[in-house]
């Protein structure tokens, strides 16, 4: 929708057949966006190779986890210099990678080809264009300005950067805090936990960050403080509304059953720990979020467990 009213002729694709019928007649996406009328500039299509045909960008939205997968089939009918952008806030289980790299790895593309478009974007508030801004991140600052032109509407304000690192740091690690604030929410826990949480939870993201080479401006950013501050205070935000079940008592099952879409901090935190146990970085609120969604920790015991670690200066 973006694109479109920022004057691009868009082709989606989708899986089922049904919603695709329904976007191209009625002109809405009942299943995800109920309500919301799309703009004439979009169409849908079930077929990979008609959405890929002449793509100056081919925009990549499937869960983090199934990017590998959906891209293997996809790639062989990419346009040789078409750029991808991926919008997915995930880090890949088992090869702890970043989505661009899992994109220029599969779709055997430079780091140029890759961009990075993130921030507050919180789609319910996209899509009834209330006003946002964004970070296009590519390596290529010139690709970055393309993206930045072909998505910039009355409602929605582009920024770029060349640090996409940082970027998608930024986007995949606030789902991690945003869960930790969702649980301390459930929990009952005031604001100042809160706060402590998304403060803390921005000084781990930046330590992981710079030891990955990112650029600490980053994080003060949108892509880092903007994104956490949206994430974590919204009831629209999934990974927030998980750990306020997940807070309020109920088990990882009983989340999962209730979580309509995705949530990737679930999956994620165990790729983000992975990453930062690479990288000799000291993470202790991701690690205390894999503790209780994966292993059964009672929010009440990680808390203090959190609580009672050593002093230490707020810098470190
Ligand atoms: N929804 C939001 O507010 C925002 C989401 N994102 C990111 O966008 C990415 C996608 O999330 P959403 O679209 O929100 O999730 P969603 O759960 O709303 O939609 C995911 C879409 O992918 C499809 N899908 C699921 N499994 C698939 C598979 N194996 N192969 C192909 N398609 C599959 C679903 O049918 C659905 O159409 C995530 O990485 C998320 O972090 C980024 C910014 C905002
Ligand atoms: O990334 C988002 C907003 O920028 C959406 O957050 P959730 O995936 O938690 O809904």
């Amino acid at each position: 929708m973006v694109l479109a009213d920022a004057g691009c002729e868009v082709t989606l694709w989708g899986r089922r057949a049904t919603l695709v019928d329904a976007i191209n007649t009625g002109r809405t996406n009942p299943d995800y966006l109920p309500g919301v009328e799309l703009p004439a500039g979009v169409r849908a299509t079930t077929d990979p190779a008609e959405a890929a045909r002449g793509a100056d960008f081919t925009v990549l939205a499937v869960p983090s986890q199934t990017l590998r997968a959906n891209l293997a089939e996809w790639a062989p009918l990419l346009p040789s210099d078409t750029v991808l952008v991926s919008l997915m806030k995930g880090v890949e289980l088992g090869t702890a990678k970043r989505m661009s790299e899992v994109i220029e790895e599969v779709a055997k593309v430079p780091a140029e080809r890759v961009a990075v478009l993130t921030g507050p974007n919180l789609a319910k508030e996209v899509a009834a264009r209330q006003p946002a801004a964004a970070v296009v991140a590519c390596v290529d600052e010139s690709v970055a300005q393309r993206l930045q032109t072909a998505c910039h509407t009355a409602y929605f304000r582009p920024y770029t950067n060349t640090d996409v690192v940082g970027c998608e740091l930024g986007g995949a690690v606030k789902n991690v805090i945003a869960l930790a604030v969702g649980i301390a929410t459930g929990m009952g826990l005031g604001d100042n936990a809160k706060a402590s949480l998304i403060t803390r939870g921005l000084a781990e993201t930046t330590r992981l960050g710079l030891a990955m080479g990112a650029d600490a401006h980053t994080f003060a950013g949108l892509a880092g403080m903007g994104d956490l501050v949206a994430t974590c205070s919204s009831p629209l935000s999934r990974n927030n509304t998980f750990g306020t079940n997940l807070g309020r008592g109920m088990s990882l099952a009983e989340t999962i059953a209730v979580t309509k879409q995705t949530a990737e901090g679930v999956k994620s935190c165990e790729s983000v720990l992975d990453l930062a146990r690479r990288h000799g970085v000291d993470m202790p609120l991701t690690e205390t979020v894999v503790e209780i969604v994966h292993e059964g920790k009672p929010p009440l015991v990680a808390l203090k467990g959190l609580m009672s670690r050593s002093a230490k200066p707020e810098r470190h």
